[in-house]
C-alpha cells in the first residue's frame, strides 16, 4: 500500500509557497482554482529545490488536460525557491469524480432545471423573425462584451439548424467543434472569451459541422434543450442568453416553456418588411409568458468612404418594431440600439475573434458594447435579488 500524500497543512514552507502559486491555477471550464477543486493531491519540495506536483484530472484525455498542465507548470517553476518542476497528471477514480461533481454542484444531488423560476440568473433569449439578420453575431458580441463587464455569462446556442456560435467565438476550427468535458452526467462547458458556451454542434459526434445537418423533430429538440438546461455545469451565472432559430418553430415553444421567465430581445433589419414577421417571433414569446425587453436593429447604415451613410437595407425596422410591441398591457418596448454595418464586424465573426474585443472601436462593435452596456443595466426588476450588474453608464 501507497503512504498518503501529506496534506497541505502539514506542507513545508517551500511547499507551501507551491501551494499559493498553484491557488492561481483555474480550472479552464469551471473557472476556480485548482488546489479548491482538490485536484492537487500532492506537493512536495525537497531540499535541493526539485519539485514533484500530482494534478488529477477528471476524465483521461480531458480536452482542458494539456492547459492545466501548461498552467501547473509555469505555476510551480515560476515559484521562488523552484529549481525543477516535475509535474504528474493522473486521472480521479470514480469516487474522487463523485465527490468532485458534488463540490462543483454546490452539495446539490437534486438535478433539474438550473434556470427555473427561481433562479438568479437573468436569462436573455435573442430571438428574430428571419435569418440571416445577425442574430448570432449580436448575441455572441452581447455575452463576450457583458463578460467583459465582469459578469459571469452563460451561452446557449440554441440554433439548432444554424448553429454559428463556435465559429463566431473561436470554439470552431476546421470543422472542428471544440468538446465539452463531460465527468459523468456532468458536462463542463468550453469556455470563450469568458464564456460559457454550449451548442448543438458540439454533439455531433465524428460529424463536421459544416457538413452535418440536424434534422430532428420537435421532442428531441425539446429534449437536448431540457438537458441543456439541466446537466450542462454553468455555475452561479449572472446572465444566461440564449441564441434561438429564427421565427417562431419548436424549439421557440420548447424555450417558452423551459424558461418562462425569461426576457426577449427582438432582432430585426431596417426594412419595415422585416418587421411583422419581427414582431410574431415577439408574441409567441409573449404567449408563454416571457418578457419582451427591447430590440435592436441591426444592418443598419453602411458609412461610405465619403463620409456619407448608405441604408441598403432601408431604415427605421427596429423603431416600428418596438413601437409595435408597446402597448398598454407590456408597457414600453425600447429600442435598444441600431448597430451598423461594418466589414470589419463580419469578418471578426468568421475569423473566430469578436469585434467587440478585437476591434472595439469598429462602428458596429461600439453599438454591441453600448447595447450591452444598456441591457446590463435594465435588470430583472425584482426586489431582494441581486444580480450583480452595473447600471448603464
Ligand atoms: N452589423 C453587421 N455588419 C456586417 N455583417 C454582419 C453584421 N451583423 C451580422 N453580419 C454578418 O451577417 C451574416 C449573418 O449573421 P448571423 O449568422 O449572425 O445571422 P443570424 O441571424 O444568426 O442567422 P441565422 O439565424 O440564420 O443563423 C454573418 O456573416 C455575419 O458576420
Amino acid at each position: 500500500m501507497t503512504e498518503a500524500p501529506p496534506p497541505r497543512a502539514q506542507a513545508s514552507d517551500a511547499e507551501e509557497r507551491v501551494w499559493r502559486s498553484l491557488d492561481g491555477v483555474r480550472d479552464p471550464e469551471i473557472l476556480r482554482p485548482i488546489t479548491e477543486l482538490n485536484m492537487v493531491p500532492e506537493v512536495r519540495v525537497d531540499e535541493t529545490g526539485a519539485a514533484a506536483v500530482r494534478v488529477r484530472l477528471t476524465i483521461a484525455g480531458c480536452p482542458a488536460a494539456r492547459r492545466i498542465e501548461r498552467d501547473v507548470r509555469v505555476a510551480v517553476e515560476s515559484t521562488s525557491g523552484v529549481r525543477s518542476a516535475e509535474v504528474v497528471m493522473e486521472v480521479m477514480t470514480p469516487e474522487e469524480r463523485r465527490a468532485f461533481t458534488e463540490l462543483v454542484r454546490g452539495g446539490k444531488t437534486q438535478r433539474g432545471n438550473q434556470f427555473g423560476p427561481d433562479t438568479l440568473t437573468r436569462v436573455i433569449a435573442v430571438t428574430s423573425g428571419k435569418g440571416g439578420v445577425g442574430k448570432s453575431s449580436l448575441t455572441a458580441g452581447l455575452a463576450v462584451s457583458l463578460a467583459q463587464q465582469g459578469l459571469a455569462v452563460g451561452l446557449v446556442d440554441a440554433d439548432v439548424f444554424g448553429f454559428s456560435i463556435p465559429g463566431i467565438l473561436g470554439l470552431s476550427r476546421d470543422g472542428h467543434v471544440e468538446q465539452p468535458t463531460r465527468v459523468d452526467d456532468m458536462i463542463l462547458p468550453p469556455v470563450a472569451h469568458g464564456v460559457k458556451v454550449i451548442s448543438i454542434g458540439m454533439f455531433l459526434g465524428e460529424g463536421d459541422p459544416r457538413t452535418t445537418a440536424v434534422s430532428w423533430r420537435g421532442p428531441m429538440l425539446h429534449r437536448t434543450m431540457e438537458q441543456f438546461l439541466r446537466d450542462v455545469w454553468f455555475g452561479d451565472l449572472d446572465v444566461l442568453l440564449l441564441d434561438l432559430p429564427p421565427g417562431t418553430g419548436d424549439i421557440a415553444i420548447s424555450i417558452g416553456q423551459l424558461l418562462p421567465h425569461a426576457e426577449v430581445v427582438v432582432v430585426t433589419t431596417p426594412q419595415e418588411a422585416a418587421a411583422d414577421v419581427a414582431v410574431r417571433s415577439a408574441l409567441v414569446a409573449r404567449q408563454t409568458g416571457q418578457r419582451v425587453v427591447g430590440v435592436i436593429e441591426n444592418m443598419s447604415g453602411l458609412a461610405q468612404p465619403d463620409g456619407t451613410v448608405l441604408d441598403l437595407f432601408g431604415s427605421g425596422g427596429g423603431a416600428l418594431v418596438a413601437e409595435r410591441l408597446s402597448d398598454a398591457e407590456h408597457g414600453e418596448v425600447p429600442l435598444l440600439g441600431t448597430v451598423p454595418l461594418s466589414p470589419e464586424f463580419r469578418a471578426s465573426g468568421d475569423a473566430g475573434a469578436p469585434a467587440v474585443l478585437a476591434h472595439p472601436d469598429d462602428v458596429a462593435a461600439a453599438a454591441v458594447l453600448r447595447i450591452a452596456a444598456r441591457l446590463g443595466g435594465l435588470g430583472r426588476g425584482l426586489a431582494g435579488r441581486s444580480l450583480g450588474l452595473r447600471p448603464a453608464t
